[in-house]
């Protein structure tokens, strides 16, 4: 029976909105309306697709949620490696690696840089056909990640469709935010269950579960730094590529800077050795790349990393280990 057009004109007018209330909320950090309002909306949405299920779209905001508990995850190939970045402990390794990028240039070549927070959390790849997430993976061994669609779909700050109908796969980090992390640890605590030792394995952990439900209650969030083919999209630098993913509605680290020297690195990086305590997650260094995707391209990879990129890596906290178990993410 063919549904009524005005219940298919409100069902649209929900999905839209509440996907704009979701977007505020989770990318920008921003919300437009009571969570209250939120809640009454999804309901409503619910209700319609419950009485009519030809009103189902794969993309809905009531699909975050998904299904049934999985018995497993299947594999992925990634077909572009993930790669993992060489490590700079000091600063005289920045200037090594700067010298090296330069000794593999042409001399005239001018040099620039994008530094960013490297959040220390899980890598995955999104991938998404014709603006909507149709896969979600780990990164794995770089090769071989394995298949989370259904617990990354239940993280707010992924958007189930992009702004703009493009085929393409991007790559971030999933983190859980620090208040977080305390408000799980002390539920497990008062369960008498193991803690997590951080964030990073609470997140990996959270991921890892095979009901989708658990994942979805423990409020994990993601910054994306990376196009898997940027090169298609017609993109010259990666600070572009970055614009490009926000522009998309994808959540980008807001302290990313462009930078046109080494000294300026070197000042970023002191200015979050200092700052990292006051972001309400966990960073284990900077990443620094070349900016432009052509000087990427001729610098190319060694067998492991790129020669484009280097992690500068914060000296490990002291941190008071406890004698908790460590519950084996
Ligand atoms: N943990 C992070 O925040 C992070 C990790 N990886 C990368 O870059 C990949 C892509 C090019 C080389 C490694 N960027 C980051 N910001």
């Amino acid at each position: 029976m063919a549904i009524d057009q005005d219940i298919e004109m409100r069902a649209a007018e929900l999905r839209e909105r509440l996907h704009r209330y979701n977007y505020h909320y989770h990318v920008l950090d921003d919300p437009l309306v009571p969570d209250a309002n939120y809640d009454e909306d999804m309901r409503e949405l619910i209700q319609l697709e419950e009485n009519h299920p030809a009103l189902k779209r794969e993309d809905s905001p009531t699909m975050r949620v998904g299904g049934e508990v999985l018995s497993g995850f299947q594999k992925v190939r990634h077909e572009r490696a993930m790669l993992s970045l060489g490590n700079a402990f000091n600063e005289q390794e920045l200037w090594d690696f700067d010298r090296r990028v330069r000794q593999g240039l042409s001399p005239e070549d001018d040099v620039t840089y994008s530094c960013e927070l490297k959040i220390d959390g899980l890598a995955v790849a999104l991938t998404y056909e014709e603006g909507r997430l149709v896969r979600g993976a780990t990164r794995g061994d770089g090769q071989i990640g394995e298949d989370i669609t259904s617990n990354l779909k239940t993280v707010g700050s992924i958007p189930l469709h992009l702004n703009e109908a493009v085929s393409l796969e991007v790559r971030g980090e999933v983190f859980m935010p620090e208040h977080s992390f305390q408000r799980l640890n002390e539920a497990k605590g008062e369960r008498g269950e193991a803690l997590f030792a951080n964030p990073r394995n609470a997140a990996a952990g959270s991921l890892r579960q095979l009901d989708p439900k658990i994942a979805a209650a423990r409020n994990l969030d993601i910054f994306l730094y990376a196009i898997g083919d940027d090169r298609g999209a017609g993109l010259a630098s990666h600070h572009e590529a970055i614009a490009y993913m926000k522009k998309l509605g994808l959540k980008v680290n807001p302290e990313n800077r462009h930078v046109s020297s080494m000294e300026e690195v070197i000042a970023y990086v002191q200015h979050w050795i200092e700052k990292r305590k006051d972001l309400r997650y966990e960073i284990d260094g900077i990443v620094i790349k070349v900016d432009s995707l052509r000087q990427q391209d001729e610098l190319g990879f060694t067998a492991k990393n790129p020669r484009w990129a280097i992690a500068y890596k914060f000296p490990a906290e002291e941190k008071m280990t406890t004698l908790t178990d460590i519950e084996l993410s």
